[in-house]
């Protein structure tokens, strides 16, 4: 395996954190990354990394998958993976794309190993999500601990909800701030998301994924409550027909006791009869 200081060294960079570069430096951390897709049914025949940097665990994905692509938003660092990797790219095993996650087309990938640009990490997470394929991802702590709470803990939020709706999530490792150079502000965690298929049906995720989020604005407020006073952010033209149609028991939770399931029936029931417009 190559040596994360001697790339480092030969790509003569420094992680910028403005540009959301902290790289991996800790052999046992980047050596452990790919093996949390053992426990999933993981096809490892076309790896994706978002954010390659010097290409320490681009260098650990070519030896576990058939073929990698890797995405680098900085041009020099995308430069220096395709000198240090021409032989792996000649051999037809790895692609380096360079650009920005956000924007580019995304391969037909199988599974994703990426310790993630913090600055940008969600928007990335949710544009991995839909994909459907095992990931494990490198998040901030606190918003990985987020993502994998339960109703009735403070932590659990809209981006528990959606996280939770797409796939079994769950945070494997704390990483410390010295696995990185140069370190980050906070520990990091990594956590293993295993697409689901959710055992109850939502026909259409924006609304549903909208109404949440509307619904945790206000957090305080029971369900009934809430429903009736972010009508203008789930797009509700008729929130009161909503309160009349819904259980009682539901009503009188806060969003925040609610569990993902019963999000999608209470989103249901609103389409059906809430009015939600354009969606
Ligand atoms: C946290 S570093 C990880 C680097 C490397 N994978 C490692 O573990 O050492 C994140 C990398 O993502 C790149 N990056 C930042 N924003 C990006 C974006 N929007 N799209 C693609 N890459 C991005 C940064 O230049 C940086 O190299």
């Amino acid at each position: 395996m190559r040596d994360p200081d001697g790339l480092i060294a030969r790509a003569g960079v420094r992680g910028d954190p403005n540009r959301d570069q902290h790289f991996l430096v800790d052999d046992r951390v980047l050596d452990r990354l790919p093996t949390y897709l053992d426990e999933t049914d993981a096809d490892t025949s076309h790896l994706l990394e978002i954010g390659g940097g010097t290409g320490a665990l681009t260098d650990r994905l070519l030896a576990v998958g058939d073929e990698v692509t890797v995405v680098e938003r900085d041009r020099e660092l995308a430069a220096f993976l395709r000198e240090e990797f021409a032989e792996e790219i000649d051999a037809g095993e790895l692609t380096v794309i360079e650009g920005d996650a956000l924007e580019i087309d995304l391969p037909d990938f199988t599974a994703s190993v990426s310790n993630l640009p913090y600055g940008v990490s969600s928007e990335i997470a949710f544009r991995l999500f839909p994909e459907r394929q095992p990931l494990v991802l490198m998040f901030q702590q606190e918003f990985a601990e987020r993502m994998v709470a339960d109703p009735g803990t403070s932590e659990y939020g809209r981006l528990s909800v959606s996280s939770q709706h797409y796939a079994d999530v769950e945070l494997v490792e704390s990483i410390p701030k010295e696995a990185f150079s140069p370190p980050p502000a906070v520990r990091s965690a990594v956590v293993r998301a295993v697409p689901r298929d959710p055992d109850y049906a939502v026909e259409n995720e924006a609304f549903f994924l909208r109404f949440v989020k509307a619904l945790f604005t206000q957090r305080r407020k029971t369900i009934r409550n809430a429903i009736r006073n972010t009508a203008h952010i789930s797009g509700l033209a008729e929130p009161e027909a909503v309160v009349d149609a819904a259980d009682e028991d539901v009503l009188g939770k806060r969003a925040g006791a609610m569990a993902p399931a019963e999000f999608a029936a209470l989103a249901q029931l609103a389409r059906d009869v809430g009015e939600p417009g354009d969606e």
